[in-house]
């Protein structure tokens, strides 16, 4: 089982994906990999996204396959069901966490404050999905926390992208970005699989 800080090494970018379909499932997945992303949040958004992380976690497993947008601890063990193998909440309280903890799957809680972060840490985790990220402070505000808090490491999510993903992966204390410019819905409704495999491969060398 991949651990919460291999999860940050898999690719610069850990793709946020809204599924509306269940059969663009396996495509953006396929897209992605050749893309040479290695990983995919499929957030818990839509009525497709467990069946989207069932297909994906049967068909595509070269790319490890993880739940997001996990808000409801009956979401956890649902998340488990459906193959995920990992699970992201965007904040934390601890009747969550302790659902998504009670699944053995890694996952990386939901922060966006300094209070928030240390309640993590105490709880075991030390590595957190920052979120979200450009509203709540950007790549400033990790820089700020890492002096405190050297010992936790970051996924920022929210409001990044290409041109600003370097900014945050040059901090000590940031693993890889989370973002939805990889796969846009509009193209995802038309169906262009290439150029997913296009915005994925522009990502690749981010790090
Ligand atoms: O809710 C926001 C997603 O988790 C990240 O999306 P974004 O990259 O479009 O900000
Ligand atoms: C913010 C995020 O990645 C999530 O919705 O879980």
């Amino acid at each position: 089982m991949t651990t919460p800080a291999e999860l940050l090494e898999l690719s610069p970018v850990m793709p946020v994906v809204v599924l509306d379909d269940v059969a663009h499932a396996v495509p953006v997945a396929e897209a992605l990999l050749r893309g040479g992303i290695r990983v995919i949040e499929v957030t818990l958004r839509t009525p497709a996204a467990l069946a989207s992380i069932e297909r994906i976690a049967t068909a595509v497993p070269e790319l490890v396959v993880g739940a997001g947008t996990v808000t409801a601890p009956e979401h956890a063990k649902q998340a488990v069901d459906a193959g995920s193998r990992f699970i992201v909440t965007p904040g934390s309280t601890d009747a969550l966490l302790d659902a998504v903890a009670a699944t053995g799957l890694p996952f990386l809680p939901g922060v966006s404050t300094v209070g928030e972060a240390m309640r993590a840490a105490e709880r075991g985790c030390s590595v957190l999905k920052f979120f979200p990220a450009e509203a709540a402070g950007g790549a400033a505000y990790l820089k700020s926390i890492y002096g405190p808090l050297p010992g936790l490491r970051f996924c920022p999510t929210g409001g990044i992208t290409v041109s600003s993903a370097a900014d945050y992966l040059a901090l000590p204390n940031v693993g890889c970005v989370g973002g939805s410019w990889l796969t846009p819905k509009d193209v995802l409704a038309a169906g262009d699989w290439q150029r997913v495999e296009e915005l994925a491969a522009a990502t690749t060398t981010l790090r």
